[in-house]
């Protein structure tokens, strides 16, 4: 066991998901337990670079596990991409004594990890916090289920409108360029098409489907927001086909980022939570925890931000179920 970790720094970064307020209240409890001074960096690497770090209570962050977003805050920093900037964040590590960070994000932050590495000799464990499910090293991200489950809502409620009109719409949804988040929600609300940037034959099934549109009916299409066509190209070529079809397309937007985690979040920020304080009092370094098998596991850094692959199955069933 490394004894040499006395105190901690933690901070959320990139885009905030849920399931990150369970996950510094389990670092702060693990924290707590094992006499280790814990501070809360605002802002992601912002906070580093300006020193805004702060106290985290395990008794008040107790109360807000059930809470989306940061009550760290969170950033995308031009700042910490500088050399400059990353200079400014290693003073304000040393300045106050840190020995060790705990960085929860999605890909962008670990790279961000990676170079700073070069830099500073501390040791770093990352927790996957991306709604995207976009990295390699854990089955599911933090905020994953949940961004699917409000998109899922969110899709239903428009299937009402859909079929009172008899209209096609065209729903986009979030995952930057990946279509994890399209395939679950659009699987999960029955669409009648799923477009991901991942796939070229989407497209190819949705235009077979639609020559034989008869407008009697709902036509609910998913498209991920890296899709190579997207919502507004898509529905040019629908209108191109058939002039005649009564279109809409709604994006999902930021809706699907917010809201209290699902049980599954909360339970994945609270494990990932303690393993990465044990984690660094074991010695570990320049590691993501995750999930994978439903066990835990530590994968460096550099593996986890190598494209990550959609699930082979998800995608033949695809194909098997012609969406
Ligand atoms: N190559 C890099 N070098 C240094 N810092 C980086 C690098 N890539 C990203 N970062 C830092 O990490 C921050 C977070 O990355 P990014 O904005 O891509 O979000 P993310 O961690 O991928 O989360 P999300 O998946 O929610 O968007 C960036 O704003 C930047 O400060
Ligand atoms: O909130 P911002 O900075 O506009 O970022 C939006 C992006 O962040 C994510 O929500 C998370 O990476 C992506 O799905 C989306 O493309």
């Amino acid at each position: 066991m490394d004894t040499n970790i006395k105190h901690i720094g933690v901070f959320t970064s990139g885009g905030d998901s849920p399931g990150m307020n369970a996950a510094l209240y389990a670092i702060s409890k693990a924290a707590e337990i094992n006499n280790i001074r814990l501070s809360g960096i605002r802002r992601g690497y912002e906070g580093l670079i300006d020193g805004d770090f702060v106290k985290l209570k395990p008794n008040e962050m107790q109360k807000i596990v059930h809470r989306g977003g940061t009550v760290l805050k969170t950033a995308r920093s031009s700042r910490f991409l500088t050399l400059e900037g990353r200079k400014l964040a290693l003073n304000n590590l040393l300045k106050n004594k840190i020995d060790a960070l705990i960085a929860i994000g999605g890909d962008g932050t670990f790279k961000g990890l990676l170079v700073f590495s070069e830099l500073c000799e501390l040791p770093f464990v990352g927790i996957p916090g991306t709604i995207d499910n976009d990295l390699a090293g854990t089955d599911f991200t933090l905020g994953f289920d949940s961004a699917v489950n409000t998109a899922i809502d969110n899709i239903d409620k428009i299937r009402d409108t859909a079929e009172s009109h008899n209209r096609i719409f065209l729903i986009e949804v979030m995952g930057r360029d990946c279509g994890y988040i399209a395939i679950n929600a659009g699987l999960g609300v029955g669409a009648d098409a799923i477009l991901i940037p991942e796939s070229g034959q989407d497209f190819v099934r949705l235009l077979d489907k639609i020559k034989n549109y008869e407008s009697e009916d709902a036509f609910i299409v998913v498209v991920a927001e890296g899709d190579e066509l997207g919502a507004e190209i898509t529905a040019s070529k629908i209108k191109e086909l058939n002039p005649e079809v009564d279109l809409r397309i709604t994006k999902l937007g930021h809706v699907q980022r917010g809201g209290n985690p699902s049980a599954l979040d909360r339970m994945l920020g609270i494990r990932l939570g303690a393993a990465s304080v044990t984690a660094l009092m074991n010695g570990e370094r320049n590691v993501m925890a995750g999930i994978l098998d439903n066990q835990l596991k530590f994968t460096p850094f550099d593996s986890v931000v190598k494209q990550h692959q959609v699930n082979e199955e998800l995608y033949e069933l695809l194909k098997t179920l012609n969406t």
